[in-house]
């Protein structure tokens, strides 16, 4: 584990003490979240504004947040999804870390200009091994800081591949598929823009907002996980699992979106000359990481 990390981890204390408007301390990481600017926004806006700060004091909830292999590490510009989550074990809810070794054969086309090339099923087992292992330590590393907080805070760490294993595809599509309205699905911002691009998209791209959107059922029936976090660019995937547990389970579930940190210079954050920024040690190392930060410019620091 970087260096770094820890010291983010440690510093996570000093924000996390609970806040005056919110007696339990259980709302807490919305209440500071929004205010320095870690969550953008939360989903459905009219009524998770209101409903979601009753429901997150009301008791301990489950929180899910996804990360899909395509690499055997995790790299910075999954920090913050990461931060999200510390944020809600250490505020005493469950947290639910979800890789997706399912998903990331789909292949998720929000916020990509083209199609991702396929993994095999080999790398892809190896690289839910790698994140797996990652986001494991990164937790353990907090509890070790005692970032638990309130007592009863469980992170747990899926493979959405497990919910699909025994599946086929004509009965997925015969059931869950069922409930999708092809305007709706044609409607989103990562399938509006990529139809455009002379590529297009495959059908295969195109189903990625049912797969993530079962797994937040999934997660509210098995788990009554209730809110998922995610990158702004993930708000097509949330609005899907939203809809669909509606219509399907008659209740509402929330979105939080966390922004996403680009340079200056528009580019993504998490990538030095060209190369990503990772999170494990043996790819990017703790002075090379460190570096990283110290060498952002000022424009962007605040960011
Ligand atoms: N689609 C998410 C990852 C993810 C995967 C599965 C989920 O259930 C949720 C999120 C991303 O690319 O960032």
């Amino acid at each position: 584990m970087a260096a770094p990390i820890i010291h983010a981890l440690r510093s996570l204390r000093r924000f996390s003490r609970p806040h005056s408007r919110c007696l339990s301390g259980l709302c807490d990481p919305l209440v500071s979240g929004t205010r320095r600017g870690l969550f953008k926004d939360v989903f459905p806006a009219e009524t998770a504004r209101v409903q979601l700060p009753e429901l997150l004091s009301s008791g301990p909830q489950t929180v899910y947040c996804g990360f899909d292999p395509t690499a055997d590490s995790l790299h910075v510009g999954n920090l913050l999804a990461v931060l999200g989550l510390l944020h809600f074990h250490r505020a005493g809810h469950h947290v639910i870390a979800v890789v997706g070794g399912a998903t990331a054969q789909i292949g998720d086309p929000s916020g990509r200009q083209q199609e991702r090339a396929a993994l095999s099923p080999e790398r892809v087992a190896e690289n839910v091994r790698g994140i797996r292992e990652s986001l494991q330590r990164i937790f353990s590393h907090h509890e070790a800081l005692g970032g638990g907080g309130q007592p009863g805070g469980r992170v747990t760490v899926l493979d959405n591949a497990a919910w699909y294993r025994h599946r086929s595809a004509v009965e997925f599509l015969g059931s869950v598929g069922r409930h999708f309205r092809m305007s709706t699905m044609l409607s989103r911002h990562s399938v509006q823009s990529r139809l455009a691009a002379p590529e297009g998209m495959s059908l295969a791209e195109f189903t990625y907002q049912v797969f993530q959107a079962y797994d937040f059922y999934y997660l509210h029936q098995k788990h009554g996980c209730k809110i998922q976090l995610g990158g702004t660019d993930q708000l097509g995937n949330l609005m899907s699992g939203h809809e669909f547990i509606q219509r399907t389970a008659g209740e509402d579930v929330f979105g939080i979106l966390l922004p996403l940190i680009t340079s200056s210079s528009g580019d993504k954050l998490g990538k030095s000359a060209g190369n990503a920024v990772w999170l494990n040690r043996d790819r990017t190392s703790p002075f090379e990481f460190y570096q990283y930060f110290v060498r952002q410019r000022d424009s962007d620091v605040e960011r």
